[in-house]
Formats: structure tokens, C-alpha cells, sequence
């Protein structure tokens, strides 16, 4: 059967509409390793990218974007991939959408697969299917809205018991522009990110401040993991590189 190429998809269920005419989605579900993502590549892409995606390019991972409703995935990774920021509506993503950027980490190119999952609770049980398959995640917070920074306990439980054991986790404040709603000091964030061992740094998916350095940091220490068995790889420690490479919000032009 010959299925229309998909189109770039931008969210579904939104504050601003929902039209069933026009928008119909297809959640994959399914363990880990039965062919999801090249399934999706196939219908996105038209072809079939043997081993896995990673093998179009010299490395590849998938990074997954956790957090509540709200909290700026999309628009993180929007601005990742397009250097654009959604500023005038919010669309809530349904259940689980996909881009790929490639980066260069040490002269050699890097292609991430991001997974932006929706934040409702009710896509839960939906996007728990893929945290298997994530090497790395990314979860956020809104530092003006204080529950989703409350949830951040809960959500790392989630990952405890659905992402692989050693999976890479950065901590993000995002929406770091809007200083004069902060609710969630920058401290907190810090102590909690300590408690649990992983990076922390607030970031703006605004302005840009911070966005790339999380991927690039992702990036740098998933490569530095896959080539630990070569004698000549440097070392690599991600929680140092996110400290000497982090901008705070102070020294931001704020827009
Ligand atoms: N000022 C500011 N607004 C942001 C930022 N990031 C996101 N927003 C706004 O926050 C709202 C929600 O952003 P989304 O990226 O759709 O949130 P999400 O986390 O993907 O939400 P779900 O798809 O429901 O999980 C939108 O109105 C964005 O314009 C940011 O860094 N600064």
C-alpha cells in the first residue's frame, strides 16, 4: 500500500484547536529493538536505513525531552534544530514526535535522534515505551511554575524504572528569560540535580541560552562512552564540562 509522506509534525491536541478531520496521529508501541523507529523513518523518510538509523553517519543516539506540559520540550528542541523559538501558541505534543540533527563532536559527526514526548499524563503509558530505547534524557522544568519542578522527583522515579540503567540525564530550568516570574530559584535546582547526580543548568528556549550546550554535552559524553575501549579516547566528564561551558541568566540579554 502506498502511504502520503508524513508531514512535519507540530503537535496535535492544542489550547487553540483540535480539528479530528485534519489531524490524525499513529502512536508506535512495542518493545525495544522490534522496529519502531525504522518503521517511522521508513514511512518519514521513504527508506530503510539498515543496523540501525545510526548508520548513515559515523555515530549515532537517541535523546529523549521529559518534563511536564508546558515546560518548553518542543520549543527546546525546535530551537536545536531550526534556531527558531514558537512563541504565539502553545500546541501540547500528543504522544511522541521525532527530529534529527547532526553535530560535530571532535571532528567527527554525531547524529542525535530526539524523541520530544508529550508532558500530559495521559500519553504516559504511551511514551514509557520508549525510554528503553533512549541513551540519553533530557528532563525540564519551568523555573515559573513550581509543580513541574515538584514533579521533577517523580519523573526521575519514572525513569528509574523504565529507562536503561545507565542512561545519561541532565537537568534543565528552562525558561531562564523570564526572570521576573521565577519561582524556582536556581539553587534548587542545583541541590536537587546534586542529590541525584546528574548536570544542571537553566537554559532558554527564547533566547537559545544554554540549548545547544545540553545536546553538545549529551553528545560529547555518549561518544566519549562509545569509543571508552580505545586506549587514545580522552577522558570526559560531562558534570565539568557543563559547569566551565553553562551561561547563567545574569549575563543574558533577556528579550
Ligand atoms: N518565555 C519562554 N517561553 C517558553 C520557553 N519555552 C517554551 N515557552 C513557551 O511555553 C509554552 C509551552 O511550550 P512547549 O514547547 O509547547 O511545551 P512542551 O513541554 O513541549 O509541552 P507538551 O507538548 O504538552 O509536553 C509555549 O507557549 C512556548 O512559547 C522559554 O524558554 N521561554
Amino acid at each position: 500500500m502506498d502511504l502520503p509522506r508524513a508531514e512535519p509534525y507540530m503537535g496535535g491536541v492544542g489550547h487553540s484547536g483540535y480539528n479530528e478531520e485534519l489531524l490524525h496521529k499513529t502512536i508506535l508501541v512495542g518493545d525495544s529493538g522490534v522496529g519502531k523507529t525504522s518503521l517511522l523513518v521508513q514511512f518519514d523518510q521513504g527508506k530503510f536505513i539498515p543496523g540501525s538509523f545510526s548508520a548513515t553517519v559515523g555515530i549515532g543516539f537517541t535523546v529523549m525531552l521529559l518534563g511536564d506540559s508546558g515546560v518548553g520540550k518542543t520549543c527546546f528542541l525546535i530551537h536545536f534544530k531550526d534556531g527558531a523559538f514558537l512563541s504565539k501558541t502553545f500546541i501540547a505534543t500528543v504522544g511522541i514526535d521525532f527530529r534529527n540533527k547532526v553535530v560535530t563532536v571532535d571532528g567527527m559527526k554525531v547524529k542525535l535522534q530526539i524523541w520530544d514526548t508529550a508532558g500530559q499524563e495521559r500519553f504516559r503509558s504511551v511514551t514509557h515505551a520508549y525510554y528503553r530505547d533512549a541513551q540519553a534524557l533530557l528532563l525540564l522544568y519551568d523555573i515559573t511554575n513550581k509543580s513541574s519542578f515538584d514533579n521533577i522527583r517523580a519523573w526521575l522515579t519514572e525513569i528509574h524504572e523504565y529507562a536503561q540503567k545507565d542512561v545519561v540525564i541532565m537537568l534543565l530550568g528552562n525558561k531562564a528569560d523570564v526572570s521576573r516570574e521565577r519561582v524556582v530559584r536556581s539553587e534548587d535546582g542545583e541541590t536537587l540535580a546534586r542529590e541525584y547526580g546528574v548536570p544542571f543548568m537553566e537554559t532558554s528556549a527564547k533566547t537559545g541560552m544554554n540549548v545547544e550546550l545540553a545536546f553538545l554535552a549529551i553528545a560529547r559524553e555518549l561518544k566519549h562512552r562509545a569509543g571508552r575501549q580505545q586506549a587514545n579516547e580522552p577522558s570526559f566528564q560531562i558534570h565539568d564540562y557543563v559547569e566551565s561551558q553553562k551561561k547563567q541568566p545574569s549575563c543574558c540579554p533577556f528579550v
